[in-house]
C-alpha cells in the first residue's frame, strides 16, 4: 500500500516536472478560434440587445443547453374536475409560458428561438447563474396519467422516446406523478444501458397552477441540473434535492418533502448554489453506446412478510407463472427459523428456478447474514438484496429476467451484483480515504491543513489541471494516482476542458480508453462548446474518433450547424483525409456550407476531380460506429 502510494507519488511528481506540463499550454491546446465558425453558431443571439439579454448571455457559443421534457402526467399538471384532481391535457405549456421564472418570452422572440427549434412547445429559462440558457421542449403524453395508472408499457414508451431523441439534447426531464415515481425511476435506471446524460424525474404534490405549489421549484431545479451538469444517471429531483432514482422511495403523501433516499446521500442539493456531490455520482465506465432495453418480465412480485403468514399464502404467491419475487423480510434480512413450512415453500420455489431476493422492510440498513433467522433464508436459496429498496429490487428482477441471451445462473449473479449504483457493491468500504493518501498529506502538511473538508477542497482544486496535464503526456499511471485520491475524471479546468478533451487532441488512444472506462463523459463541452469528438477530428486522430463514436459521441448541434462550411473548405483545399475523418465522426457530407453549396458541388465547381470522386465514393459507404468500410485511396476521376 505504502509502496504503491509512493509509486503514484513518483509518477505524479514526474508529471509535474515535465517541461511539457505548462498548464497554460495544456489548456490552450485548442484555444485559437475561427471567427467564422463561431459566428455561424450563434443563431440571432448577437443581435439581441435588450437588458434581458446582457452580453454574457449572448457571447459564448456554449451558452445554450437543450433539455427534452416528457410530460407523462401527475399532480404537477392536474386541475380539479368534480372536486377531485385529474390531469388536464394541452394546458401545461400554455401555463408555463405565463411564468417568467420558467420562460423568457423576450429572449425567445429576439433570438428567433421558435423559428430555429421549429416547435411551438419550445421554451427557454431566464439566464442561469452559470450563464447558461436552458432551452427546453415539452412533449406531452396522451393520455396524461395519474402515476397510479402507469404500467411497464409506459416505462417502455418513456425509454424509447429518450433513445429516439438522445443525440439532440443535453439532458432529459420526465414529469411524473409522485405515487409510482420511485418505481419508474428504478426501472429506467436499469433499462437505460450505458447512459451518458442526465435523466431527471420530477413532479409535485400540489399542481403548478395553484398559488402555493412545489411544482415550479421542482421543474426549475430539474431543468437547471439537466441542462448544466453531465450526471450520467437516472435521477429524481424533489424539494431541492437530487437523488439517485433507484435509491428513493415515497415516504410522505402530505409534505413537499415527499421522497427519501435512506441508504444514499443526495447526488446534489440546490440551496444558495447547486452543489453536486461528484464523489457519489455514478460513472458510466463503459465504451459502449447508449441503448434502452424495453424488454421487461411481468411475472415478478413483492411479498411482505408478516407474523402469522401462512404457508398457503406463501405457496399461492410463488405459483407459476411467478419467476421473480422480492421478499420483504424483517430487520437485517430475517424470517422465522421456527417455521419449516414456510422455509420449505421458499426452498421449493428456488429449486424450481424462481429467483427470490431478500430485502429488508426497514427503511434504512442492509441485509446481512448476522442472525440464524437470516441464514435460513440463504440456505433456502434466496439472494441477498443488500440495501436495495423494494422498488429497485423489483424492477431489477423484471429487467434481468427479461434478458434473453444469458443463462439462469448468470441472471442470479446479475441480481447479486451492483448494476447501476442501486446497492452497496462488494468493494464498498474499500473507497480510499483521503487521509490515506500520501500525496495529499504532503500538501496538507505544507499548508498546515488537517480537516477532511479542507483536504477535499485542495484535492478538488488541484485535480482537474493535474488530470489534464497527465492526459497531455499520456501518463495513465499519474491519472491512476489521481483517481485513487477520489478525483472525478469529468472535472474540467478553467476553460471547461476535461482530460478527455486533451487526450482526444493528443491522440492518446489508450488514455482515452482508460478515461472512458473510469467515468469520463463523451458529452463534455468546453467553454467554446467543443466536444472531445470535435477535438479528435480537428487533430485527425482517426482511432480516437472511432472509439468515441463507439461510445456514443456525436457532434453537438452547433458543431453540426457549421459542418457544411468546414466540409466545403476541406473540399476546396483537396483535403481528402479531412473529409474522411468528418464522415467517420458522423457528419452529413450533404450539409451545405454558409453559401448554400455542398462540398461536392463546390469541388465540382472548382474542378477538383479527385475530390468529387472521393466524395462520391465516401457518400456511398455507410459509417456505422465510426467505421467506414472502404480504403481511403480514391479511385478514378
Ligand atoms: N403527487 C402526485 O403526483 C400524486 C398523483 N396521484 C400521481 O402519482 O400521479
Amino acid at each position: 500500500m505504502a509502496d504503491s502510494s509512493l509509486n503514484n507519488m513518483t509518477s505524479l511528481a514526474r508529471a509535474l516536472s515535465q517541461p511539457t506540463l505548462n498548464l497554460t499550454e495544456v489548456t490552450d491546446v485548442f484555444s485559437p478560434r475561427n471567427s467564422l465558425r463561431h459566428s455561424c453558431r450563434r443563431r440571432k443571439l448577437s443581435s439581441c440587445n435588450s437588458l434581458e439579454c446582457d452580453e454574457s448571455a449572448t457571447s459564448p457559443s456554449a451558452a445554450e443547453a437543450r433539455v427534452l421534457v416528457l410530460n407523462t402526467g401527475g399532480t404537477i399538471g392536474m386541475t380539479l374536475h368534480n372536486k377531485v384532481l385529474a390531469p388536464k391535457a394541452n394546458a401545461f405549456v400554455k401555463g408555463l409560458r405565463k411564468l417568467p421564472i420558467l420562460h423568457d418570452e423576450l429572449y425567445a422572440q429576439q433570438t428567433g428561438l421558435y423559428q430555429y427549434y421549429g416547435s411551438e412547445n419550445s421554451l427557454v429559462l431566464p439566464l442561469s447563474k452559470g450563464y447558461k440558457r436552458i432551452v427546453y421542449t415539452v412533449i406531452e403524453y396522451n393520455p396524461l396519467l395519474d402515476s397510479s395508472n402507469m404500467t411497464t408499457d409506459d416505462w417502455g414508451r418513456i425509454g424509447k422516446d429518450i433513445e429516439k431523441n438522445y443525440e439532440s439534447y443535453d439532458g432529459f426531464v420526465i414529469l411524473h406523478g409522485t405515487d409510482t415515481m420511485a418505481y419508474t425511476a428504478s426501472a429506467l435506471s436499469f433499462m437505460c444501458e450505458h447512459l451518458g446524460k442526465p435523466i431527471i424525474l420530477t413532479g409535485s404534490q400540489v399542481p403548478i397552477y395553484e398559488m402555493r405549489n412545489d411544482g415550479r421549484d421542482n421543474l426549475l431545479g430539474a431543468l437547471l441540473i439537466a441542462g448544466q451538469f453531465v450526471i450520467p444517471e437516472v435521477c429524481l429531483y424533489f424539494y431541492n434535492k437530487l437523488y439517485r432514482g433507484n435509491r428513493v422511495t415515497k415516504v410522505d403523501a402530505g409534505s413537499f418533502n415527499a421522497f427519501s433516499s435512506p441508504n444514499l446521500a443526495p447526488l446534489a442539493v440546490a440551496e444558495v448554489d447547486i452543489t453536486i456531490n461528484w464523489d457519489t455520482v455514478w460513472r458510466a465506465n463503459t465504451t459502449a453506446k447508449f441503448q434502452v432495453s424495453t424488454e421487461l418480465n411481468r411475472n415478478v412480485g413483492l411479498l411482505r412478510l408478516f407474523p402469522g403468514i401462512t404457508a398457503a399464502t406463501m405457496r399461492a404467491f410463488l405459483q407459476p407463472p411467478m419467476e421473480g419475487v422480492v421478499l420483504e423480510t424483517y430487520g437485517s434480512g430475517n424470517a422465522p427459523d421456527n417455521r419449516p413450512d414456510l422455509l420449505e415453500e421458499l426452498k421449493k420455489a428456488t429449486d424450481s428456478d424462481v429467483i427470490i431476493i431478500n430485502c429488508t422492510q426497514c427503511l434504512r440498513g442492509t441485509v446481512a447474514a448476522s442472525y440464524a433467522t437470516g441464514k435460513v433464508l440463504m440456505d433456502a436459496g434466496l439472494i441477498a438484496g443488500g440495501d436495495m429498496t423494494p422498488e429497485a429490487a423489483l424492477s431489477k428482477l423484471s429487467y434481468v429476467l427479461a434478458k434473453k441471451d444469458i443463462s439462469f445462473d448468470a441472471k442470479k449473479k446479475l441480481m447479486a451484483r451492483n448494476l447501476r449504483g442501486e446497492m452497496i457493491s462488494d468493494v464498498a468500504g474499500a473507497k480510499l480515504c483521503l487521509s490515506d493518501n500520501r500525496f495529499i498529506q504532503v500538501i496538507a502538511k505544507a499548508l498546515s491543513i488537517s480537516c477532511k473538508e479542507e483536504l477535499e477542497a485542495i484535492r478538488d482544486a488541484l485535480a482537474p489541471p493535474l488530470a489534464c496535464a497527465s492526459a497531455k503526456i499520456g501518463d495513465i499511471e499519474a491519472l491512476e494516482a489521481l483517481k485513487e485520491m477520489g478525483t472525478n475524471m469529468c472535472l474540467s479546468d478553467y476553460d471547461g476542458r476535461t482530460p478527455l478533451h486533451i487526450a482526444a487532441c493528443e491522440g492518446h488512444l489508450k488514455l482515452v480508453e482508460y478515461l472512458l472506462s473510469h467515468g469520463a463523459t463523451v458529452y463534455a463541452k468546453d467553454r467554446y462548446g467543443d466536444t472531445p469528438l470535435s477535438n479528435a477530428v480537428r487533430f485527425r486522430h482517426k482511432e480516437v474518433v472511432k472509439l468515441l463514436r463507439k461510445t456514443g459521441a456525436h457532434f453537438s448541434r452547433d458543431e453540426l450547424d457549421e459542418a457544411g462550411t468546414e466540409l466545403c473548405s476541406l473540399a476546396a483545399s483537396g483535403d481528402l483525409e479531412g473529409l474522411e475523418i468528418w464522415k467517420l465522426a458522423g457528419a452529413d457530407l450533404n450539409k451545405p456550407g454558409y453559401n448554400g453549396q455542398t462540398a461536392l458541388q463546390l469541388a465540382h465547381a472548382v474542378g477538383k476531380k479527385e475530390v468529387v470522386a472521393f466524395l462520391v465514393q465516401l457518400m456511398s459507404k455507410k459509417a456505422t460506429s465510426g467505421v467506414i468500410e472502404f480504403s481511403a485511396t480514391p479511385t478514378g476521376s
